[in-house]
């Protein structure tokens, strides 16, 4: 498949083995998450669907920071300690995360991985590459960035305009671009008790490290996706690669892919703006796969920029979807409860067209396209098409909702058994009659049993509620 690569800055052909590995940054747990790492965590999640629909076996890693200044404010502010922060917000996390329907992965917290990162910081400092710098109580270790070759040739930033980023201004770096790997401990740190003990004395790994070290940790060197939001790309994943390099000697990652923001009224959502809308704000109003429609319904390099009446418009594409679904569903129940022969239309196949979309720069709103076509053409020939047509249409709207992440435990309509059909029968002989109390009391007898019936202009259909 195709994907746009950061790194080449063009899309490539991507060659992947059995299995592929994936390692994307997740949220720094410091707060409730909103709609602009919903993206990321769905994006990322749909793309490892799609590779497994295609018989990969994906390893897919998205970390927690749980270790980061933003925690130890908050922590501060509230007089509690970090890790009791970092550890509320990742459950709450999670929390939304199930109900946007994505699948479990391995979940690493940088607290779980201290002791290989100061090893890796010492690592650097032996092969040249990171040097110390005396603070209070103990040593700073920063990466020396001109050690390093080939430097800002992800984010494509010139040295000059690396320089102007000084995002950690200190008089003792050796260059304005060398950045922390190692922090000795300030009081805050000390405060919410977020420091640990190293060669350096009490402090904390920098930022960047820290997804070098569980990326390699767990996938090993070279994995193949490195995913996040475009934000990262500098400095967070240009760091990320100088380090990884410097301790393999490789390239550390294949591919690198990110994703277009949230917006809202054009400006990236994000807390320090002031303008987030919490994932389970709209999860409560809407629905979980509403919004997940949502986030996969603009493609992954446009910006999507959010608003009310959006959500409301995909809710209503994602129920058309599912009743289409289950429209395929009714008939085939239909069909083999009353005796299915018919030599009927034939629903034709959409499944290339879906496959060609997501091969193609995973284009996830033409593959939605795709299947509002295959979802309209069985609404349109529900009552005509044959059974094994029907089948063949409800597996792949089934199939391809699945890779979307946009169905779960779907549970199928039942065939009736011989009381149960008499019983459909003769209610449409009272409705026929306008006995409706009559028709009324056998719907209630069906409801109470979890089968809701369905009048159609061709008789009485069914789903399980
Ligand atoms: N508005 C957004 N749209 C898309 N992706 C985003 C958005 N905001 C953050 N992300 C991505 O979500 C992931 C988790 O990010 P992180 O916790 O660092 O968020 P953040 O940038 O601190 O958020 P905020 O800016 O709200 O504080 C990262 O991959 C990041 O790029
Ligand atoms: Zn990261």
């Amino acid at each position: 498949m195709k994907l746009f690569d950061t790194m080449q800055k063009r899309l490539v052909d991507l060659e992947l083995g059995d299995e592929v590995r994936i390692y994307v940054c997740g949220i720094t747990a410091y707060d409730y998450s909103h709609i602009g790492h919903a993206r990321n965590v769905v994006l990322f999640d749909t793309l490892r669907r799609f590779l497994e629909f295609r018989e990969h076996r994906v390893i897919m890693v998205q970390n927690f920071t749980d270790i980061d200044d933003k925690i130890i404010n908050r922590a501060v502010s509230e007089g509690r300690k970090a890790l009791e922060i970092s550890s509320l917000f990742i459950e709450e996390f999670m929390r939304d995360v199930e109900e946007l329907n994505v699948k479990e992965c391995i979940r690493p917290k940088v607290s779980d991985y201290i002791l290989q990162i100061i090893q890796a910081v010492q690592r650097l400092i032996e092969k040249g590459y990171a040097y110390t710098v005396e603070k209070e109580n103990g040593e700073d270790v920063y990466f020396h960035v001109p050690a390093f070759d080939g430097y800002g040739k992800l984010s494509g930033l010139s040295t000059e305009e690396l320089k102007k980023h000084r995002i950690e201004p200190d008089p003792m770096k050796k260059d304005p671009r060398d950045f922390a790997l190692w922090k000795a401990a300030k009081k805050e740190d000390f405060e919410a008790e977020s420091y640990f003990d190293s060669p350096w004395g009490p402090g904390r790994p920098g930022w960047h490290i820290e997804c070098s070290i569980m990326s390699s940790e767990i996938l090993g060197t070279p994995f193949d996706i490195h995913g996040g939001g475009m934000d990262l790309i500098f400095p967070h994943h240009e760091n990320e690669r100088a380090q990884s390099y410097a301790l393999h000697g490789v390239e550390p990652v294949r591919y690198w892919v990110h994703n277009n923001f949230v917006t809202v009224n054009g400006e990236k959502m994000s807390k320090s703006l002031g303008n987030i809308i919490r994932i389970r704000d709209v999860v409560e109003r809407h629905g979980g796969m509403a919004l997940r429609y949502l986030l996969l319904s603009a493609h992954y390099r446009h910006p999507l920029d959010y608003s009310e009446e959006r959500v409301v418009e995909a809710k209503r594409s994602y129920e058309y979807l599912l009743n289409s679904l289950r429209n395929a569903d009714m008939e085939i129940a239909y069909l083999k409860t009353f005796g299915g022969e018919r030599d009927g239309d034939e629903i034709p196949s959409f499944m290339d067209a879906f496959v060609e979309a997501l091969e193609n720069d995973f284009n996830t709103p033409k593959a939605l396209a795709v299947m509002h076509e295959l979802a309209s053409n069985i609404n349109s020939r529900q009552f005509s098409a044959g059974l094994n047509s029907l089948e063949r249409a409800f597996e792949e709207l089934h199939t391809m909702m699945d890779v979307m992440g946009l169905v779960r435990d779907y549970r199928r309509s039942p065939v009736l058994g011989e009381e149960d059909r008499s019983r459909v029968l003769e209610r449409e002989v009272a409705r026929r009659k306008r006995e409706f109390d009559v028709a009324d009391r056998i719907r209630d007898e069906f409801k109470n049993r979890g089968i809701v019936l369905v009048d159609t202009k061709h008789g009485t259909r069914w789903y399980l509620a």
